[in-house]
């Protein structure tokens, strides 16, 4: 995009990230300095009791939202000097979100779904059927994707979201505690997915989580506290 080597960079770095809502006595400091690099084919879990700023900072690394202070850099271009406009267009090409409540449309089908989101990033109609079988059926779920949301189980529902997160070939997935809905096996086998993503793909994640077992199946955990984050436990890369 800049005509910058992009293996030079991490993939993502927040530094110095701080982000204050409200104001007066009314402030809230939801991250205080937060700096955090993710390389990529990385799978990393962001842990953090109640309002520690887990979804705060993940907003921020999706670009949704704008520190107070502090800067994020995808791949060295710095989010401050990016207009709004080339801000979602790397949303659109670059990134995948997948959030608690899976979010589907439910009046559409797994496969409407997938389509739909394929749509809204602009993805020409003829390419956007391949794109959305070969997501659907990356996720296990090529014999489903036909039944609405209420047909399918917890698991399967994330997995449908997981679909839309990646039909269109992002390079990083920021995913909010994906797994808080579901029970551990279901829970294990959309971890099963990421890691699968990683291997085959070359995806990076970032995800938050409360789940101790959930967090033994990363590459690295980082502990939000007092709006910093601090290392828990890194794995050789
Ligand atoms: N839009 C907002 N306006 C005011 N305060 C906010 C806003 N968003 C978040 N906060 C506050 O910022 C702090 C961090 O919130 P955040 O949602 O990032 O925490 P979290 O770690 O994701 O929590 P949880 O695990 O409960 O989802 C909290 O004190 C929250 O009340």
């Amino acid at each position: 995009m800049n005509g910058t080597d992009d293996a030079c960079f991490p993939l993502l770095e927040t530094r110095s990230v701080t982000r204050v809502f409200g104001k007066g006595n009314g402030k809230v400091y939801a991250l205080r300095g937060a700096t955090l690099s993710v390389g990529q084919g990385r799978l990393i879990a962001l842990k953090g009791r109640s309002g520690s700023g887990k979804t705060t900072l993940l907003n921020i690394m999706a670009a949704l939202d704008s520190p107070t202070e502090g800067t994020v850099f995808y791949s060295g271009r710095d989010g401050s000097e990016m207009t709004e406009q080339q801000k979602n267009e790397m949303r659109k090409s670059e990134i995948g979100l997948i959030f608690q409540s899976f979010a589907l449309v439910p009046y559409m089908t797994a496969y409407e779904n997938v389509e739909f989101g394929l749509r809204i990033a602009g993805i020409p109609t003829p390419e956007r059927k391949k794109l959305a079988e070969q997501a659907l059926s990356f996720v296990g779920l090529a014999g489903r994707m036909h039944h609405m949301p209420s047909e399918l189980s917890g698991g399967e529902q994330q997995r449908t979201a997981i679909a839309r997160a990646i039909a269109h070939k992002p390079k990083l997935i920021l995913a909010d505690e994906p797994t808080a809905e579901l029970d551990s096996r279901m829970g294990k086998q959309v971890m099963q997915v990421f890691r699968e993503l990683i291997r085959t793909e070359g995806i990076t994640i970032v995800m938050s989580t409360h789940d101790p077992h959930i967090m033994e199946l990363v590459d690295d955990v980082y502990a939000l506290e007092d709006g910093q984050i601090g290392s828990e436990s890194i794995k050789e890369a």
